[in-house]
């Protein structure tokens, strides 16, 4: 049963929180969150979603907010560093932003840049992590076959930890870990999956080797943990790019699932220039603790979207909602 849309309107608030350096291609970061039984909850599917997609994430921000949590297997979660597809003179200053994190996800094949200006980033990386650190590269499916594999070579010497999303289908993907496989670099999927059917559709394509699993887009915790139960490839747990309450989110499914290899995608609200609690959920000595924020009606109102955007995510609330 879910709570009735009242009790959702009663609390609901709508921030738009600065970006500290560009993201996908944006600047700022639109958000709603409601305060629930269980405590504050966030529900922030990106502006260009569509309500079928959304809808998923409704679902989770209702479980996260008025549904009591599951076993948790762990108290804290390790976290990578998340590069934005920043200048190599601007790698320093964001992974100083990610206290004792050992590892760190590079953005390349952004719209508009060359793989030279990646290899320099990524060189940049390596350089400061050293080579004890962990290096991952995220695409955003930006790459045909020819240029992930072509990328894939370029990017060799920096000893990667995995390709995420280097190309945008099962297929491409299944031919490129095919062409790569003797390379021993590992392919993750994260675009392939944003329903929770996907999983397996990737495993059985035998696409790629590691699966990114986002909470809200899911459909929240609980079908993490049944989906993580059900999947044999590792999973890593990465953000939307949320609030710290959104991260909390986060934190609990990654802390819910039995077996978490891989350092996860959680510490983005370091890339926030605001975010809606006084203590953001950031890394310290590379982890975060598996706790709720305290929000601040302070940093609510600071942060409060204009009257047409709140009126404009109240009407994507409604219409989501019908649709639960
Ligand atoms: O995984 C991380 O390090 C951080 C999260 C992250 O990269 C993303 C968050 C939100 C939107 C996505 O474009 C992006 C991703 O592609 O994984
Ligand atoms: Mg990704």
């Amino acid at each position: 049963m879910h709570p009735p849309l009242s009790e959702l309107l009663a609390t609901a608030h709508v921030v738009s929180l600065p970006l500290a350096v560009k993201f996908r291609g944006i600047w700022s970061r639109e958000i709603m969150l409601f305060q629930g039984l269980e405590g504050w909850t966030e529900f922030s599917p990106f502006v260009e979603y569509n309500d079928d997609e959304a809808v998923h994430w409704l679902r989770a921000a209702i479980e996260f907010g008025w549904q009591p949590l599951p076993k948790l297997h762990r108290d804290e979660i390790k976290v990578n560093a998340t590069v934005p597809a920043v200048a190599p003179d601007q790698v320093a200053e964001v992974l100083s932003h990610f206290d004792g994190c050992r590892t760190a996800k590079v953005k390349v094949g952004e719209p508009g840049q060359l793989l030279s200006e990646d290899v320099e980033r990524v060189r940049e990386v390596r350089r400061i992590l050293g080579p004890e650190g962990r290096i991952r590269v995220d695409a955003n499916a930006a790459w045909n076959v020819d240029e992930a594999e072509h990328a894939f070579h370029a990017l060799a010497e920096f000893d990667l930890e995995y390709v995420e999303q280097p190309c945008a289908s099962l297929e491409e993907l299944a031919e490129l870990r095919e062409r790569t496989h003797y390379m021993d670099v590992l392919i993750a999927a994260d675009e392939s999956i944003r329903k929770a059917e996907d999983p397996r559709a990737v495993a059985q394509a035998v696409a790629a080797d590691v699966l990114v699993l986002k909470a809200q887009p899911l459909g929240g915790i609980s079908k993490i943990v049944e989906l993580s139960e059900e999947v044999t490839l590792p999973i890593v747990l990465s953000s939307a790019l949320e609030s710290s309450v959104g991260i909390a989110m986060g934190l609990y499914a990654a802390a819910a699932v039995k077996v978490l290899d891989y350092d996860c995608g959680l510490g983005t609200a370091s890339l926030l220039a605001g975010d809606v609690t006084e203590a953001p959920m950031v890394a310290q000595g590379g982890s975060i603790a598996v706790q709720r924020p305290a929000v601040s009606e302070d940093l609510l109102e600071r942060f409060a979207a204009s009257s047409d955007t709140t009126a404009w995510w109240l009407e994507r609330l409604e219409r989501c909602y019908n649709l639960l």
